[in-house]
């Protein structure tokens, strides 16, 4: 059974933070958005001088039997290539968290390779199209992987957790979730993914689509399911494992930051499981996949950075982890009016 004990962030630290802001040496409302972060990274800490040290990110990867269905750009073998890549250092998620003072987790909990991997919980999911994804005692255990990765960063050091993601075909089953999830229509959620052409799209709507209807014999209305029966249908076994990154990151009280659609559609997922998982998070950046601004919207997140990427990885959560370490100097750091025997007001 999976159990995560999440407090809810305080109230009152979150009021006392506000209150704080505004006695700091600058205009009331300045620094905009970066002030409302560090508020909340105050409150998540519980201390009006709030730190963030090194970040880390959990690349979470598994295939997907719903590559069959032609819905990728790519093949399968490009998610077991890219997973070397990640351990030689090469991909884009290595050099930005260099960048952002972060350590890169690779967990392979689903990957369809000859080469075994202790995590595994199994070789790819059931393409989603014809049959379910997984069972739920593999999507229960793709849970408990992710969480274990993000105890073992935590307790080497993280202070910032993100998750990311690699596996081709992976925008198909986070269309599906997110769809199920939000009661929202296949062609809402579902984008190009890594660069599928019109032709490929379509099909891969009608994919989304009918992978929506089979769940929904199966469990009935989608929207009032349990979390881990669509799971179980509709898959991803990397985004099961990103589902329970945030379910134990909020359970040890980490800032934790979203990436893009597929990671996102992990939050979504833990925050059904279990809502307090919200007070936790931000949103690292908004992708261009369409059906992550439906998810932004869903969990009530603004994004940090707006740079046009859609390649996951953790690239858009791990890039904001600077931008985040500001927002907590800012509270930790700058003097207060009174402090500095700075004028509060001109008398004007
Ligand atoms: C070389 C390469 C590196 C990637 N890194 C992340 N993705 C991203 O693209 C995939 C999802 O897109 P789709 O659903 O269209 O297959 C995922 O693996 C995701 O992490 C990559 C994709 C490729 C090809
Ligand atoms: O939004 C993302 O993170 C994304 C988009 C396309 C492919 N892979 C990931």
């Amino acid at each position: 059974m999976l159990h995560f004990k999440i407090q809810p962030i305080a109230q009152e630290w979150l009021a006392q933070a506000r209150a704080h802001q505004d006695q700091l040496t600058k205009p009331p409302g300045s620094l905009g958005y970066l002030e409302e972060l560090g508020v909340r990274l105050a409150a998540i800490q519980q201390t009006l001088r709030p730190t963030l040290g090194k970040g880390a990110v959990i690349v979470c990867a598994a295939d997907h039997g719903v590559t069959a269905e032609g819905v990728s750009a790519y093949p399968s073998e490009v998610t077991a290539q890219m997973l070397l890549n990640f351990r030689a250092g090469g991909a884009a998620i290595n050099q930005i968290a260099r960048a952002a003072d972060a350590q890169v987790y690779v967990l392979d909990v689903g990957i369809n390779s000859p080469t075994p991997s202790p995590e595994r919980v199994r070789s790819g999911t059931g393409n989603i199209a014809r049959e379910a994804a997984m069972t739920r005692a593999e999507a229960e255990q793709a849970i408990q992987v992710g969480a274990e990765a993000a105890r073992r960063a935590i307790a080497e050091g993280a202070t910032i957790l993100a998750a990311g993601d690699m596996g081709i075909g992976n925008t198909t089953a986070a269309a599906a979730l997110t769809a199920a999830l939000l009661g929202l229509e296949a062609r809402a959620v579902t984008g190009r993914g890594t660069g599928v052409d019109a032709a490929r799209y379509q099909n891969k709507v009608q994919v989304v689509a009918t992978a929506l209807r089979r769940a929904q014999a199966r469990l009935g209305e989608l929207t009032k399911a349990g979390p881990l029966e669509v799971l179980a249908e509709l898959g991803g076994l990397e985004i099961a494992a990103v589902a329970g990154v945030f379910l134990a990151g909020a359970e040890a009280g980490l800032p934790l930051v979203t990436d893009g659609f597929p990671v996102t559609a992990g939050a979504l997922l833990a925050c059904r499981i279990n809502p307090n998982v919200r007070d936790y998070l931000f949103a690292g950046h908004r992708s261009l996949e369409p059906g992550h601004s439906r998810q932004l919207e869903a969990l009530g997140l603004r994004p940090v950075l707006e740079l046009d990427m859609r390649l996951g990885e953790g690239t858009g959560a791990v890039l904001s982890f600077p931008i985040l370490r500001a927002a907590a100097s800012v509270m930790a750091g700058m003097a207060t009016f009174a402090q500095a025997g700075v004028s509060q007001t001109g008398g004007l």
